[in-house]
């Protein structure tokens, strides 16, 4: 009963378009462009949240993707340094109906025009979103081209051929790409440890009085897979957290129990969270070994969500996972983590035809049927019926009925799917920090 897409047809560019998005069927939608000048490919899809718009753009989990956001009016309350998961923006672009307007709230340190313009991102305004959300209801989430020109030149036929050529996230392994490059230490002490507002303690340096805008990357590298223009940088490898605190130190010996983080793409409220539930964090690369992590003496491991396909990702990560499950330490995992557990476990991934992102995602808890509202961002989930006999389901989406979380019954170790750290999002699935650094401190010999 889905409905029938219309054939494309072309679309002459009306008077004043400075943005396109041109979708790998041949669909050219015209907007005005924002932000960055330039083009991206990616995977276009949508966002029902109605707040936390930088938060959603920098969290890593995005990288290879556009989102186009339901909520009408983004970039209502601008930017400011505090409202981010990562130094930088991930998404690729952001696609909105209305203007960007001047932001009124006593946070915004500048527009969300000149932060995407510092960060080398592409918005695109005046698109009719719920003609382009359900088309991403019919049709799946499609591959496709942001492009920004201030003059209004596009060279539609080439944009088109860059989506066509893009080979789409199916198969594509990019967390070891926005993974942090140096192992560090995320502690109770550390600047941004726990958060505090007006902390601020982003390393990208603020715009100067009327100089923000400036500063694009000149060149494109290779990230992963997902091609950009000459114009658009790639998210790359993050810098670690601002003041990174030494490893050195840490261990069972300390006060706190020591969770150490495998980062495959980590939001910093993840990290936060923990330390806010009693543990000490360590982050580590997504490539590191068994070795590498054992040497830092975990009392508990966690698996970081993360942007791409997990079957790609699982190449590296499964191995030292199914090593660490033997060690009998607790064991938590997060979206790209969830997945990551389930193929260690021997259970599948499957890409979601649409996928889920917002804010307002039910979610029911089979142990006491209790309903959690969850953030959620994911387009690939953990086959159900793959489950191994030792792996319990213990969550279910309540949109679409798809696994949302599961646990070991022989090992301490569980994951869900959706983003219980919840900024932005509710608040109600915070339980799992305290249960997992609850079960982490129990553990400790
Ligand atoms: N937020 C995440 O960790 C996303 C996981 C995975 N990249 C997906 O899209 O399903």
């Amino acid at each position: 009963m889905a409905d029938a897409l219309p054939t494309p047809v072309p679309v002459a560019k009306p008077a004043g378009a400075t943005g396109v998005l041109v979708l790998a069927n041949g669909d050219v939608i015209w907007g005005r462009g924002f932000g960055a000048e330039g083009s991206a490919v990616g995977e276009v899809c949508f966002h029902t949240a109605m707040t936390g718009y930088q938060e959603v753009l920098t969290d890593p989990s995005f990288a290879g993707q556009m989102i186009c956001f339901t909520f009408p009016h983004i970039g209502n309350v601008g930017a400011n340094p505090d409202d981010v998961e990562a130094d930088d923006p991930h998404a690729l672009g952001i696609i909105v109906r209305e203007d960007v307007t001047q932001p009124s709230s006593f946070r915004a340190v500048e527009g969300l025009d000149g932060w995407m313009k510092r960060h080398a991102r592409i918005g695109l305004s005046g698109v009719d979103t719920r003609a382009l959300t359900r088309r991403i209801r019919v049709a799946g989430a499609p591959n496709g081209v942001i492009a920004h020109s201030a003059s209004g030149e596009f060279d539609v036929a080439a944009l088109l051929a860059m989506a066509r050529a893009w080979p789409g996230l199916e198969g594509m392994d990019l967390a070891k790409d926005v993974s942090t490059s140096m192992h560090y230490g995320w502690g109770e002490d550390a600047p941004g440890g726990v958060w505090k507002l007006g902390f601020g303690y982003s390393s990208s340096p603020l715009p100067q009085a009327g100089g923000a805008g400036g500063g694009l990357a000149p060149s494109s590298t290779d990230d992963g897979g997902v091609e950009h223009s000459s114009t658009v940088p790639p998210a790359g490898e993050r810098e670690p957290t601002p003041n990174p605190l030494p490893l050195a130190g840490w261990g069972s010996s300390a006060a706190r129990p020591h969770v150490v983080a495998i980062d495959y793409g980590s939001k910093r409220n993840i990290f936060r969270n923990l330390v806010a539930a009693g543990a000490k964090v360590s982050v580590v690369s997504a490539t590191a070994s068994f070795d590498d992590v054992m040497a830092l003496n975990p009392d508990g491991i966690f698996l970081s969500n993360g942007p791409g396909d997990p079957a790609a990702t699982a190449d590296y990560a499964v191995p030292v996972i199914r090593q660490l499950l033997e060690t009998g330490k607790p064991l938590f995992g997060i979206c790209l983590g969830h997945q990551l557990l389930g193929l260690a476990v021997g259970a599948t991934t499957t890409k979601m035809f649409q996928g889920h992102r917002g804010a307002n995602h039910p979610v029911k808890r089979l142990s006491d049927g209790a309903v959690e509202i969850t953030s959620m961002n994911h387009g690939f989930a953990v086959e159900r019926d793959s489950l191994p006999a030792n792996v319990r389901e213990t969550h279910v989406s309540l949109f679409d009925g798809s696994n949302a979380g599961l646990e070991l019954t022989d090992k301490p170790a569980f994951s869900v799917q959706y983003h219980p750290e919840a900024s932005p999002g509710p608040q109600d699935s915070l339980y799992l920090f305290e249960r997992f650094v609850g079960e982490v401190e129990a553990s400790r010999g």
